[in-house]
């Protein structure tokens, strides 16, 4: 739901959702923030189709593709900047309801020509939300009072002519405004963050109470439509699809079987980085569940010699990109004809990845199946998911008849357990690590909270501490334990195991597991740590 280019746009060209023009349809212009996809989420929560866009997509386009309302992003730019982005000026004549948020409402007033400056508070975070006019269309069943999330340096000074104020906060005049006779609105929060309690609310109120629309939009249709636009798209060529039993290639994999059956092979690689059992259960699932032509790739020695020593996060997660493509090109000579190379690819990938180059987004850290990919991949990519969140991945999954286990199984990530293992890799420190991660998994379906929580993990450090076992002095490994609850993974926070889970955890990971004499919880939340802690 890109238009446009990623930086990987020569090879990425598959795009099922862009010539949709019959469809209801809102577009989110795209200035760069980290939420923009957030907000297209929230919008397909209303049933509505929601695509993102370049944030300077020519009014001819956007008239071609026909939207009901426009949405103008966020995004880390001052609008008085130089190199400030900007959306063709004649959006606003397109007589569409406009709705901008945070830069976005900022691109609106200085389009209009009133000053916006660097504010003297800058607001980030909670902020106490008052409206002006509890009777606007925007604001109908919002409290007059309620909690909004703000992340902003800049300010609108005074309202442009026509406009009028909504809301207002203790610093902030103009928390939202519209225009007295045009269908333009502006917004300083971010409706589309949980944290924003009637941000929901708020966004169905634009989409279908000011946009009007009729919401009629289903994941299920977008399964119909990613079928058939992999089919068109294919031909009768071949793709060969990384499936790492996680859900994301899992549904990716369901996907394109559905498209092409006999034209798909599944290629997984045991990196020597995964899970404890994970080679037999993936082997198992997807042979005798699926049927379909599954390539496993015994790749333990490759990933291990190729990360030797090396400690650097973001350079673990390159080489772990680069050999994953090796050992697909590798096993793709014994696949005749194998043009195209699917993946599970998720927008949070993409975005945290910095490799959408509609906005000036940072990079965070590199996916290794986004950021960590060589240039020359040698494939064709196709990533039917690159669009979509977590949640709503799930959703088509269980719309495609993929087993419960397996679509509510915790997320983990392509470098696996390299990423967990901070410090240099080795064999030992693995099998240390996979049997500690094991006993965490283990004792939360005891306790009965896998699916309460939405991540859990093990992670091994490189801090070594004394202690005392058997009358004997240790001096080993300290272990940490990770669980996060989380909607989309973008934002999360860690989760208040009991205390008697965690004692669990810890006696039977100190007593059972050599090397290890120290256990401790992670406690923070993401922002401003991140899930992984690599
Ligand atoms: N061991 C592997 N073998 C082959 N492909 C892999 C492997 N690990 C990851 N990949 C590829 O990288 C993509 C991204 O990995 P990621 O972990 O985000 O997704 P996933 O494993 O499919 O789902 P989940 O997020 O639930 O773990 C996968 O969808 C898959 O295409
Ligand atoms: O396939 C993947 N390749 C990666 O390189 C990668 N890095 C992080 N993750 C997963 O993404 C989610 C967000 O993680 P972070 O908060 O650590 O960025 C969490 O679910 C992480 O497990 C990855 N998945
Ligand atoms: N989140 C945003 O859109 C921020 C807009 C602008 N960069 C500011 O600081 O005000
Ligand atoms: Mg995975």
């Amino acid at each position: 739901m890109t238009e446009s280019g990623t930086h990987l746009a020569s090879i990425n060209k598959y795009r099922s959702w862009s010539d949709l023009e019959h469809e209801e349809k809102i577009l989110v212009l795209d200035f760069g923030s980290q939420t923009a996809q957030l907000i297209a989420r929230r919008v397909r929560e209303q049933d509505v189709l929601c695509m993102l866009v370049r944030h300077d997509l020519s009014v001819e386009r956007i008239k071609e593709l026909n939207p009901i309302g426009l949405i103008l992003s966020g995004g880390p730019e001052s609008v008085y900047g130089e190199t400030a982005p900007k959306p063709d000026p004649e959006i606003f004549d397109l007589g569409i309801p406009i709705l901008g948020i945070c830069y976005g409402m900022q691109t609106i007033c200085h389009a209009s020509g009133e000053s916006v400056k660097a504010g003297d508070v800058r607001e980030f975070g909670r902020a106490d939300c008052q409206s002006i006019d509890p009777n606007a269309d925007l604001f109908k069943e919002i409290p007059e009072e309620s909690v909004v999330w703000m992340s902003h340096g800049d300010q609108v000074e005074n309202l442009p002519e026509g406009f009028v104020s909504l809301a207002k906060t203790s610093t902030c005049p103009h928390a939202a405004v519209r225009h007295e006779s045009k269908s333009i609105y502006g917004l300083q929060f971010h409706p589309e963050v949980t944290h924003t309690k009637f941000g929901s609310q708020l966004l169905k109120n634009f989409v279908r109470t000011i946009c009007g629309a009729k919401g009629t939009w289903q994941i299920a249709s977008l399964i119909e439509r990613e079928v058939e636009a992999i089919r068109e798209y294919v031909g009768n060529r071949r793709v060969i699809c990384g499936l790492s039993g996680g859900v994301d290639s899992s549904v990716v994999a369901a996907l394109l079987y559905k498209s092409i059956g006999p034209q798909l092979s599944c290629i997984f690689v045991d990196n020597g980085l995964l899970r404890k059992g994970e080679v037999e259960q993936v082997r198992n699932e997807f042979t005798n569940h699926f049927k379909t032509d599954l390539h496993v790739v015994d790749a333990r020695d490759r990933f291990l010699d190729e990360l030797a020593g090396v400690t650097d996060p973001q350079q673990k997660r390159k080489i772990i990109g680069r050999v994953f493509i090796e050992c697909f090109r590798t096993e793709a000579e014994s696949i005749e004809d194998a043009h195209f190379l699917a993946q599970g690819t998720l927008y949070p990938d993409v975005i945290e990845s910095g490799a959408n180059a509609d906005g000036p987004a940072h990079t965070i850290k590199s996916h290794h199946n986004v950021g960590g990919l060589p240039a020359e991949l040698g494939f064709e990519l196709i990533e039917p998911l690159r669009d979509l969140f977590k949640d709503e991945v799930r959703a088509m999954g269980l719309e495609l008849g993929l087993p419960p286990e397996l679509i509510w199984r915790h997320p983990f990530p392509g470098p696996g357990l390299a990423v967990r293992c901070l410090g240099a890799i080795s064999e030992d420190r693995l099998v240390t690590l996979r049997d500690a991660d094991a006993i965490v998994i283990e004792e939360l379906h005891n306790a009965g909270l896998y699916r309460e929580v939405q991540q859990a993990f093990a992670v091994l450090l490189p801090v070594q501490s004394v202690g005392v076992m058997g009358d004997a002095r240790t001096y080993e490994d300290t272990l940490a334990i990770r669980a996060v609850e989380t909607d989309d993974f973008m934002t999360a926070d860690w989760y208040p195991l009991p205390y008697e889970v965690l004692q669990k955890m810890s006696t039977r990971i100190i007593n059972s597991i050599r090397g290890i004499n120290r256990v401790v919880y992670d406690i923070s939340s993401k922002p401003p740590s991140t899930i992984e802690w690599e």
